[in-house]
């Protein structure tokens, strides 16, 4: 079995690859943070906080950032923590500059516009020399870095691959379960967003928490059966990386997506509340690939579709929330 990684690389330095670098500094590796924004270099190398992405949180000295991205390749295991949607020009950023077989743990959670690649898949094309992993489930950066208890999920193609990186991370408040299925991993941080936005919604108009748990619940069944059509394992959908994560973006405005619901919901649009925004809404990025791949295959998801023709179509919503509540009655599943 390999050796835990006493160095790590972060590669994203927003508010989620700054608690990761706690978490991987807190666990005793020494950690190279690469992050786009020189601003941020700096204040983390010189006041140890990331004031731009993650404010309040002090870093341990033990973090060091970069502008340099071959700086963090050459650490023996890598985070790679941008957003989604930038995930193939900033892994492109690493090529040429890793060990063959350097484990790359993906912490994006999002599908690619344009070529509907889940994020393992982009990783494959871009870095084929990289050793690709998933880390996700329910983990705001903020409860993250601050050292509250969290449990997530690092997938690897075997177990046993995955568990020296899971070594180098795991601490007195940060566990992470093991799995071989990379792919029922990355399902549910992608689509939870869109239906964390439904969610958001809901609390926005004040229809109640009964309301709220009923759309969740119906949430969890499409994306039940889009993971179950991709190919995610049973007990892979009811953990910490399908169920749980749901279940915490759908239960707390401090979810970027739910907030956006929420603004949406009391009246605003998308454009005014992603305009006053630094910090990357995924779900707003991924509703339109979801439904597609959801239509393509056959895969009933109303819920996911409503949130796309709001965000798209300016659908007004509380006409989307009766057609939801109409449809033609059916069994539950
Ligand atoms: N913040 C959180 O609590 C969690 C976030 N994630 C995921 O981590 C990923 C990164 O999110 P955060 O760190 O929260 O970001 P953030 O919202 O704190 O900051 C935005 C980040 O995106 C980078 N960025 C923006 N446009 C870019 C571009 N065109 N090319 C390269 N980088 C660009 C910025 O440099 C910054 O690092 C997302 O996929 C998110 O869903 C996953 C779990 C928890
Ligand atoms: O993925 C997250 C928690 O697990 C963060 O959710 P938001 O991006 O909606 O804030």
């Amino acid at each position: 079995m390999a050796d835990r990684p006493g160095r790590i690389g972060v590669v994203g330095g927003g508010a989620w690859g700054t608690a990761l670098a706690t978490v991987a500094a807190r666990a005793g590796a020494q950690v190279t943070l690469w992050a786009r924004e020189p601003e941020v270099v700096d204040a983390v190398n010189r006041d140890h906080e990331n004031a731009m992405f993650l404010p309040g949180i002090a870093l341990d000295p033990a973090i060091s950032a970069t502008g340099d991205i071959a700086e963090a390749a050459s650490c023996p295991a890598i985070l790679l923590v941008s957003p989604a949607q930038a995930l193939r020009t900033v892994a492109a950023g690493l090529s040429g500059a890793l060990e063959p077989g350097t484990p790359v743990v993906i912490c994006a959670k999002g599908i690619e516009q344009g070529t509907s690649m889940l994020m393992s898949e982009v990783l494959a094309e871009v870095l084929p020399e990289a050793e690709p992993m998933v880390l996700s489930g329910p983990s705001f950066a903020d409860d993250v870095a601050r050292g509250l208890p969290t449990a997530v999920t690092l997938a690897a193609g075997s177990v046993e691959r995955a568990r020296p990186v899971a070594e180098a991370l795991a601490g007195q408040t940060f566990r992470p379960y093991l799995s071989d299925d990379l792919v029922g991993t990355q399902i549910g941080g992608a689509v939870k967003n869109v239906l964390a936005i439904a969610c958001g919604i809901v609390d926005g108009r004040r229809l109640g928490t009964s309301a709220r748990a009923a759309l969740t619940t119906r949430a969890f069944a499409e994306l039940s059966r889009f993971g179950r059509a991709l190919g995610a394992r049973t007990e892979t959908l009811t953990g910490l990386a399908v169920l749980g994560d749901l279940i915490l973006t759908c239960s707390s405005p401090q979810s970027r997506n739910m907030s956006l619901g929420m603004a949406l919901g009391e009246g605003r649009t998308a454009e005014e509340v992603l305009a006053g925004r630094r910090s990357v809404s995924e779900g707003v990025y991924t509703a339109a690939v979801v439904v597609e791949m959801a239509r393509e295959r056959g895969i009933e998801m109303p819920i996911a579709e409503a949130v796309h023709q709001i965000l798209s179509a300016n659908r007004d919503i509380g006409e989307a929330i009766e057609t939801l509540i109409q449809r033609p009655l059916r069994s539950e599943g």
